[in-house]
């Protein structure tokens, strides 16, 4: 578990209502969930329960119908929208199922673009920084290549280098692995606990349990509420299976 008590994202009587559907659908009825600084946290419940809308009203793509989003202390549900991009640019890093990258641009250039439009100033520093995360995700050797020149693994390692190179507070990822085989899966999985042993706060949506028990906490949503939370603590190689087996027989029991 997390040893700072401190909190980096906050979301208060959260509700979201589509309005373009007759009759409105009413998807999230009132989440209260904290995520303390540094800590890895999964989103797990059945499909249409609320995930990614959960994880879209507290990223600001989209705005919550009434409640409170608080990162860094900062409520984010006042803000405009240039003033909502702005914060997602530079407190903020994605990872999406799929890796939507520019097919003009090689690696390289995709993971620099967004935290040279946050920074435009410090563009040795950001360079330098990309340059250092793609060594260290494995990538390096394939930074002049073209998006479909790359394994679908490195292109998703690719996606969390671009996520990272703003240094945001708080990294979300929506089913990252959801594409992937199950190596490839092993692989992004095995950088974002690298990249949460380095003290990344992350938000994670995943269907998938050997996904889930990496993270120290799962919360289960069911139908729009927040019905269940599981505390794993820290995740080893060692108690992989373990955890997995555990988190199954959770998962089980609500209904998963
Ligand atoms: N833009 C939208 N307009 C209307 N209804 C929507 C919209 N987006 C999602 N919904 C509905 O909200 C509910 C929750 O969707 P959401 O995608 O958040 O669920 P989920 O738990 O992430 O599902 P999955 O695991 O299948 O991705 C679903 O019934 C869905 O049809």
């Amino acid at each position: 578990m997390s040893n700072d008590d401190r909190i980096t994202l906050e979301c208060k009587e959260l509700t979201k209502t589509y309005f373009s559907t007759e009759p409105p659908a009413k998807v999230l009825h009132g989440i209260d969930l904290a995520v303390r600084t540094g800590e890895f946290l999964v989103v797990m419940g059945a499909s249409g329960s609320g995930k990614s809308t959960l994880l879209y009203s507290i990223s600001g793509m989209d705005r919550p119908t009434t409640g409170s989003v608080l990162l860094e202390g900062r409520e984010l549900t006042s803000l405009d929208d240039a003033e909502m991009s702005r914060v997602r640019l530079t407190r903020m890093g994605f990872i999406f199922q799929q890796a939507y990258f520019l097919s003009n641009l090689n690696i390289q250039d995709n993971i620099l673009l967004p935290a040279l439009k946050a920074a435009p100033g410090d563009r040795d520093a950001v360079v330098e920084r990309v340059d250092a995360l793609m060594e260290r995700f494995g990538i390096g050797h394939v930074k002049r290549h073209g998006v479909t020149q790359v394994s679908g693994g490195q292109l998703q390692r690719a996606s969390i280098c671009r996520a990272l190179a703003g240094r945001p507070a708080v990294l979300f990822a929506d089913e990252p692995t959801g594409a992937l085989n199950s190596s490839m899966s092993a692989e992004v999985m095995n950088a974002l606990t690298d990249v949460h042993g380095d003290g990344a706060t992350i938000v994670m949506v995943t269907h998938d349990p050997a996904c889930a028990a990496r993270a120290e906490r799962v919360v289960f949503l069911r139908d729009g509420l927040l019905v269940d939370t599981r505390e794993q603590g820290a995740w080893t190689a060692e108690t992989a299976k373990q955890r997995e087996d555990d988190l199954f027989s959770w998962l089980s029991s609500n209904g998963f």
